[in-house]
Order: C-alpha cells, then structure tokens, then sequence
C-alpha cells in the first residue's frame, strides 16, 4: 500500500468485542488506466470472523482481495493486519514438479514441518497423498492440497477467492462442509470472495455486497451453526442479498449472482 506504514495506524478502532481486528482497511482505492474499480473502500475483520464478499461480475472483488493479501502495490489507502494470513485461489497454484507433502511444506519454514505437514494433510482427508504428484489429484483433492498449504501457516486470517469456483457442485458442497469444520477447529478469521449468495449464507457470519467501488450493504448473518442449505432463515436473507446484487427473483439454489 502507496500511502500509510502498518506502524502508523494505531488509531484503527477495536471491534465491538473490544478484540483488535485482524484486518484493517480504510479508504482503499484503486483505478486501471483511469477507470476506477475501488472507489474507497472501508473493511474491518474481527479475529475468527468470517466475512463473504458478495459482488457482480466485474465489480472489483478480487481486486480488493488482492490488494488486502498485500499483491498490488499500486493500490491507495490504509491496511493494518495483525497475525499471520494465507491466500486460497479459485485454481489451486500447486506447483506441478513438487510433490503433495512438498507443495504444502511450502507454507512452512519451521523445523517441524514434516509433523505440520502431516498433520494438516490429514485434517483435509487426504493424509496418505503426501507423496502423490498434484498432476494425480482431482480438482477437489487440489484444492484439499491448497487448504492444507494455507493451514500450515496457521492463518489468524484466510483470504478466500472464490475457492470452489471451478468445482462441481457436490463437490463443492463437500468443500464448504470442510471449511466449516476447519474454521470451527482453528477459529481463523476469513475473507471469503463469492458470487454464490447461499455460500455466504453457508459460511459467512457478515456478508458484504461491492458494487460501483464501494461496500453498499453489509449483512450479519445471525444463524447458529452449522447450516445446511436448506435452513429455514436463509429465506429473508438471501432475499435481501439478492435484491441488493439486482437479482429480482430467490429460487432455491442456483443463487449465483
Ligand atoms: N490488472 C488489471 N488491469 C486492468 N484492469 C483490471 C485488472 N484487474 C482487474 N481489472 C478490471 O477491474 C474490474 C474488476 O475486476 P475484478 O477481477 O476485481 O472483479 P470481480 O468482482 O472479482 O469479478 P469476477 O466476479 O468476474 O471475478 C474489471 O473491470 C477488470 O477488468
């Protein structure tokens, strides 16, 4: 970020539990070649928070995330993190001439690592493909890969794009069941990027909506967990979400946005 040294925003506000959030944005902008994506954008991420990030396509979704994982230093505006965090993509990043065990030691450098490998592995059920080359995995097992690269790093935060975008749906369904257990299990904090309403309902415990550069809605999602698809106060919710993305009909499922 061009404008302000984490050192310098010690003036950020706790969150209303009096924690100091994980994640702290203010006034974040960002424009290509003159046409503005990010018109000034504010965001705060309470420690095992989980925050979705609903938008249009094109909206700048990814672009905010980019910038908040630190990966566009031509962006404006005020980032203050606390701990550590870990980026999932919509495609796994695996690096095709390492091994499973060796792609996920990739977010280690302590000397551990082989017992943090293993135990991560293992939490995403994939515990005796150490050894697999990422080109013998499924699109759902990779994506298992990059989860346990991500959790190796014991993230106080998760940034999320879109991570079970390219997966069919059971599999996708699979997943989300997954990251619930994981976040249940290590009380990360996320930032999930989804253009699927019932996801964020799913998952989230905020739900954001980015349209013309900035937030225009921001949602609690005030429902005990865990949720399945199908729970009762999804209805109002996914209603109001879908309104405020211009979708005019809720049909169950099918939500994309
Ligand atoms: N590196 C870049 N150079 C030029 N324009 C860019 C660049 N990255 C993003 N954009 C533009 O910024 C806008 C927002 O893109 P972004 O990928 O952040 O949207 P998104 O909400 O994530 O979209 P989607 O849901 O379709 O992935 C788009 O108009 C896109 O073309």
């Amino acid at each position: 970020m061009a404008t302000r040294s984490p050192g310098g925003l010690t003036d950020f506000p706790t969150t209303p539990t009096g924690t100091r959030p994980v994640l702290t944005a203010r006034d974040v902008r960002r424009a290509f070649a003159g046409t503005v994506v990010l018109a000034g954008v504010d965001l705060t991420i309470a420690p095992g928070e989980v925050v979705a990030l609903l938008g249009g396509s094109g909206s700048g979704k990814s672009t905010l995330l980019r910038i908040l994982a630190g990966l566009d230093p031509d962006a404006t505006g005020g980032i203050s993190r606390t701990g550590s965090q870990a980026v999932v993509f919509q495609e796994h990043r695996l690096l095709p001439w390492k091994r499973v065990a060796d792609n996920v030691a990739l977010g280690v450098r302590r000397t551990d690592a082989p017992h943090r490998v293993a135990a991560a592995l293992a939490e995403v059920g994939l515990a005796d493909r150490g050894r697999a080359w990422p080109a013998e995995l499924s699109g759902g097992q990779a994506q298992r890969v990059a989860f346990a690269r991500a959790l190796v790093r014991e993230p106080a935060l998760l940034l999320l794009d879109e991570p079970f975008g390219a997966l069919d749906a059971l599999t996708r369904l699979r997943m989300q069941t997954l990251f619930g257990r994981l976040h249940a299990e290590h009380g990360f904090a996320a930032l999930l990027v989804t253009h699927d309403v019932d996801e964020a309902l799913l998952l989230a415990d905020r739900a954001l909506v980015l349209d013309d550069g900035r937030i225009v809605e921001e949602a609690p999602v005030p429902l005990t967990r865990p949720r399945a698809p199908d729970h009762p106060g999804f209805g109002p919710l996914r209603r109001h979400l879908l309104g405020r993305l211009g979708v005019r009909s809720a049909p169950a499922g099918g939500t994309d946005a």
